[in-house]
């Protein structure tokens, strides 16, 4: 499929930044304290979503100050869409966790089926806990459970297509060092 890259310059253009490069790393600052606080004895393995969960598990990282093990899975739901459809998974996790904690990390809880299925997967898989964190949580009524949050959530975001910081757009601008809405989504 051929990009156009002309679409997606524009659209960064015209996007709304909702939080800046230092709002957001303020964020992870703090995402990164409660999780000093609470696991810093239960030796988690650490699975960072690909590919939006890339940007904030680095981030966030080497602000833990506590022994962990990394490793990471991909399973995805929009594919370069602006919409999300059924889960796909491009790749389950190959270290063991069973009887671990385990701690997911993921840039949005959007609609949140992605996260409720790798949550529903490590629990079947024997994971002893499992622990969430998301950059961003979106706000709006349409969670794939009515009580459904991460256990740790960056920022709250209003309800629009945000691209930056692992987000993409098309696949394009999770290089951005901020996080935009796209105009008109
Ligand atoms: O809460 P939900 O509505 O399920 O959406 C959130 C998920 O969607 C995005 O992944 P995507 O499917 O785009 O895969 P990607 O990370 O490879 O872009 C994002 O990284 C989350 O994993
Ligand atoms: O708003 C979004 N932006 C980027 N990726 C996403 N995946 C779910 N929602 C979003």
């Amino acid at each position: 499929m051929s990009v156009d890259l002309a679409h997606i310059r524009q659209v960064m253009a015209e996007a709304d930044c909702l939080f800046n490069h230092a709002e957001v790393e303020a964020a992870i600052g703090r995402v990164a304290a409660a999780i000093n606080a609470e696991l810093a004895e239960r030796n988690p393995v650490v699975f960072c979503v690909m590919n939006g969960g890339l940007v904030f598990a680095g981030k966030l990282l080497p602000l833990l100050d506590f022994p962990l093990e990394l490793s990471y899975l991909h399973a995805t739901r929009y594919r370069n869409e602006t919409r999300g459809g059924d889960l796909f998974w491009k790749a389950k996790p190959e270290i063991s966790f069973i009887d671990r904690d385990v701690l997911i990390v993921d840039d949005i809880l959007d609609e949140g089926h992605t996260l409720a299925a790798i949550v529903d997967f490590c629990r079947h898989e024997g994971a002893s806990a499992v622990h969430t964190a998301v950059l961003v949580d979106k706000r709006h009524q349409r969670k794939a459970a009515p009580d459904l949050k991460a256990d740790y959530a960056g920022l709250s975001c209003e309800d629009r297509y945000v691209f930056g910081y692992g987000m993409d757009y098309k696949g394009y601008w999770r290089n951005a060092a901020g996080i935009y809405a796209v105009k008109g989504l």
